[in-house]
């Protein structure tokens, strides 16, 4: 089977607030973009801790019925970069003591005998008298990306972003108690209030309504740029930085560094869409929503065949005939990972009678796989792994194809502290690891 291409998890934690497991979810279904592989929540149930999870959509996975009235709960949604995304690997994983939920990935896992990376982190937390000595020695034995909280049977709170950074973790207040969620965008339309982002290599204790922060370790921060790119949510901040301007200001480079002869911008519903605003204000050229999003909601990353993504790419576009029809058009995506959007969008555009095609990406090709949090694909799956742009041009049947680079996605999100190394393999680890093998171990 080929393996899928994934995003990443969302987690939630929250802290002396009435009625916790059902704010947390709510709190996932805020995130499910972030995971619609399993869903589970973990509330403290007098002095023990009780988890529930399930397979798919939160909704689909968990029957708010069930969860009881607690005030300290955490939760997840999940897509898995490593294992197999089955239900007794879904997370929080709980003891009844500790309850653990993890966003990114720890490729150093496969020299424990563990099965996954949650597996290897729940392995160094549990037993320890001090939940804090054991979120010390994780740092020290961790390599990787990874954000996440843990919840105790003694009502503590903790949340952890590894020391270079890669994945997002927020802190917030919420009424009598505090919340750490992925993103802040989930925190406000909870109706809460965002204190700050969790420094990188900081640990947020909370314990009896009062909280300690300390820094457990520092390093050169490398964020995952592809948070802004695509897989957070265009209303988040992260680190002070805008997710919906960083969008908007890929596409105004494009536009600038790699323009084209066209009579309209058409995105690629949904991510692309401030990419293209970006790029039509720049150029001058008018946006017009030739592509429109059915109600068929899935990111096509997730299915699990290369036949399920075609048909969910069939499902999720309609093509406005009418707008397209003997136009030159610039069609926008945010990314090309496989090439099986673009391909099956410019047929359909051709069909449509559009008289040229021109693809322009707001993101540099994406080479290589990452091992920090996100599933993109085996190197041979991905489109521009041994592909120019007038090749994946060829490839995708469109009249010319152009990326941003490097330097340009790095200008465009206004932070040099980016990790880049899907674009330019250059990987921000601790270690360096035979990837091949890895790769292998990781799909299982
Ligand atoms: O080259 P591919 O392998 O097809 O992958 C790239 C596409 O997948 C993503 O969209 P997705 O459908 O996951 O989500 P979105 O609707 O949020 O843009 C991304 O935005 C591209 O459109
Ligand atoms: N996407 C993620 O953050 C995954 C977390 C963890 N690596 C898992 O496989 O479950
Ligand atoms: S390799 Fe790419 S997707 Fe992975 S952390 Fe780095 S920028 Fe993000
Ligand atoms: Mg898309």
């Amino acid at each position: 089977m080929i393996s899928k291409i994934k995003e990443h998890c969302g987690i939630v934690g929250i802290h002396n607030v009435p009625d916790a497991p059902r704010i947390v979810y709510e709190t996932l279904k805020f995130l499910q973009h972030r995971g619609q592989e399993s869903a589970g929540i973990t509330f403290l149930d007098k002095d023990r801790l009780s988890t529930v999870k399930g397979l798919g959509l939160v909704e689909d996975a968990l029957d708010p019925i069930i969860l009881k009235s607690s005030n300290f709960s955490i939760g997840h949604v999940r897509y898995s970069t490593t294992g197999r995304g089955v239900i007794d690997e879904a997370q929080p994983l709980s003891d009844g003591k500790i309850a653990l939920a993890f966003n990114g990935t720890i490729p150093n896992y496969i020299n424990y005998n563990v099965r996954i990376d949650t597996e290897f982190i729940y392995e160094v937390l549990k037993n320890q008298e001090d939940i804090r000595q054991g979120i010390r020695k994780l740092v020290d034995v961790a390599d990787g990306g990874y954000s996440l909280v843990v919840l105790t049977n003694k009502g503590e709170l903790i949340g952890l972003r590894d020391p270079k950074g890669f994945r997002p973790l927020v802190l917030g207040k919420l009424g009598s108690g505090y919340i750490i969620a992925s993103e802040d965008s989930a925190i406000r339309q909870l109706g809460g209030i965002v204190i700050r982002d969790v420094k990188p290599g900081e640990m947020i204790y909370i314990k009896n309504g009062s909280i300690e922060s300390e820094i457990v370790a520092r390093d050169e921060v490398h964020f995952c740029s592809f948070e802004y790119i695509y897989f957070s949510r265009a209303d988040s901040i992260i680190d002070g930085v805008s997710v919906y301007r960083a969008r908007v200001r890929l596409g105004e480079i494009l536009a600038e560094n790699h323009p084209a002869k066209a009579d309209i911008v058409v995105p690629v519903p949904e991510s692309s869409v401030p990419i293209a605003l970006g790029f039509s204000r720049k150029s001058g050229i008018p946006l017009e929503y030739g592509l429109v999003r059915t109600s068929v909601s899935k990111r096509s990353f997730i299915m699990p065949s290369q036949d399920k993504r075609e048909s969910i790419v069939e499902e999720k576009f309609g093509v406005v005939g009418e707008v397209v029809r003997n136009k030159k058009i610039i069609l926008i995506d945010d990314s090309i990972v496989r090439g099986t959007t673009m391909k099956k969008l410019v047929k359909l555009i051709r069909e449509n009678g559009a008289s040229e095609i021109h693809v322009r990406i707001g993101s540099p090709m994406i080479r290589y796989p990452c091992y920090m949090g996100i599933d993109f694909p085996n190197k041979k799956e991905l489109i521009a792994n041994d592909k120019n742009e007038m090749e994946i041009a060829k490839s995708i049947g469109a009249d010319s194809v152009e990326y941003l680079s490097i330097d340009e996605m790095i200008k465009a999100i206004g932070r040099q502290d980016l990790c880049h190394a899907c674009f330019s393999g250059m990987y921000p680890l601790k270690h360096s690891y035979d990837f091949s093998k890895l790769s292998v171990s990781m799909k299982g």
